[in-house]
């Protein structure tokens, strides 16, 4: 189990170091155009998870999609204060 900010953490340094094998950075190097249309795809499984599915399914989901919407965060060169300041 991993909290927003914990994963986060986890994302930049990833980012920092380009370890191989790392999904994120395939993610990043792929691009803004690239996450943007997986944003897409994880929020409209979460919407079919959440009508459809289980309970669980559907925080599985969920979790993807905040997975997707940090690698945007670091492909844009955001950090998290960047976000909090608009809850
Ligand atoms: N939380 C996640 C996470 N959620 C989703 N994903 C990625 O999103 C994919 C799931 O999306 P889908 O269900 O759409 O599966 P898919 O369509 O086959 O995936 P695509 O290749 O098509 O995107 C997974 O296969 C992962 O590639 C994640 N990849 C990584 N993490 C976390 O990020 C950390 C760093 O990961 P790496 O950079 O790969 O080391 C890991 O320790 C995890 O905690």
């Amino acid at each position: 189990m991993k909290s927003f900010e914990a994963l986060f953490s986890e994302l930049s340094e990833k980012a920092a170091a380009r370890p191989a094998g790392s999904d994120t950075v395939a993610r990043l190097d792929a691009g803004v155009h690239t996450i943007g249309k997986k944003i897409v795809e994880e929020a409209a499984e979460v919407w079919m998870a959440a009508e459809h599915e289980s309970d669980e399914a559907c925080a599985e989901e969920i979790s993807q999609l905040l997975y997707h919407l940090q690698v945007l965060m670091l492909a844009k060169g955001m950090t998290l204060e960047d976000v909090y300041a608009h809850l």
